[in-house]
């Protein structure tokens, strides 16, 4: 399945929104089969990134690699799933009815729905109308409308917004099960203690990168307990240059 030494590979690259430069000069790498965590304040370009690495955003510079081919062309369509923030499922249809519809789409046989609602939590309702669900239950149907298609990199923004922790535990344990089972993820999110549960995270600040590293590798090299102190030392370390320097 793998013939590629990273998922992702982000070269220089620069994305430009309503006149301001929203990412700048980004570099960097996904191995595959990890779980990837994208840290950082709302607004820092999370989102934007995330767009790029699908191939949705346009790009003012850079180049970005995705398992082996140029992000957005056709062949990967059916490789990469991408999950937003806005759940994309239909609300007039009830859970199961969204999923047979996406199977389809996907050229999935429909057989396996029941394992895809085991795997989100929602079992209980299948049979209940998406419109009718909380945000974070639409979520989930979008995720498991987007696992339908067995993609090998998964793109999910912000997957764990508004749920309470027992289900944030049992996502991050599927997660995790995703990534054992060789697939690539990138979480995004802006609660740091979700930093800890990845195998490397990115820091995104003000649309540059101010570290790519592994959780221990963060503490270690900040001289910190949790992550949220290391983020404050890093973005600190980055504000003023001539200051503490932190060794990459
Ligand atoms: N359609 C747009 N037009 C112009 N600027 C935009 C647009 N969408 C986002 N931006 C700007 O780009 C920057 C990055 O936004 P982005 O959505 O990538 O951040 P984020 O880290 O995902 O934030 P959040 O966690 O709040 O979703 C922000 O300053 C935002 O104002």
């Amino acid at each position: 399945m793998m013939n590629y030494d990273h998922a992702v590979v982000v070269s220089g690259l620069t994305v430009v929104r309503g006149g301001h430069i929203v990412l700048d000069d980004l570099d960097l790498t996904m191995a595959p089969g990890q779980i990837t965590g994208l840290l950082g304040p709302s607004g820092c370009g999370k989102t934007t990134l995330i767009r790029a690495i699908a191939g949705v955003q346009i790009i003012r510079a850079g180049h970005i690699d995705v398992l082996g081919r140029p992000a957005g062309v056709p062949s990967l369509r059916r490789r990469v799933a991408y999950v937003t923030q806005a759940s994309s499922v239909y609300p007039d249809l009830t859970v199961t009815e969204n999923l047979r519809y996406f199977a389809a789409m996907a050229g999935v046989v429909p057989s396996g729905i029941g394992r895809y609602l085991d795997q989100v939590g929602l079992r209980d309702q299948a049979d209940a109308l998406t419109g009718t669900l909380s945000g974070g239950q639409r979520t989930r149907v979008s995720l498991a409308a987007a696992l339908l298609a067995e993609p090998e990199l998964l793109l999910l923004d912000e997957p764990t917004v508004g749920l309470d922790p027992v289900l944030r535990r049992d996502l991050w344990q599927l997660f995790r099960s995703l990534a054992s089972a060789g697939r690539t993820l990138l979480v995004s999110s802006h609660v740091m203690d979700e930093a800890g549960r990845c195998d490397e995270v990115l820091l995104l600040r003000q649309g540059r990168l101010i570290a790519q590293d592994s959780p221990r590798r963060l503490l270690a090299r900040t001289g910190t307990d949790d992550l949220e102190s290391a983020f404050l030392a890093l973005a600190e370390a980055t504000d003023a240059p001539s200051g503490k320097e932190i060794p990459a």
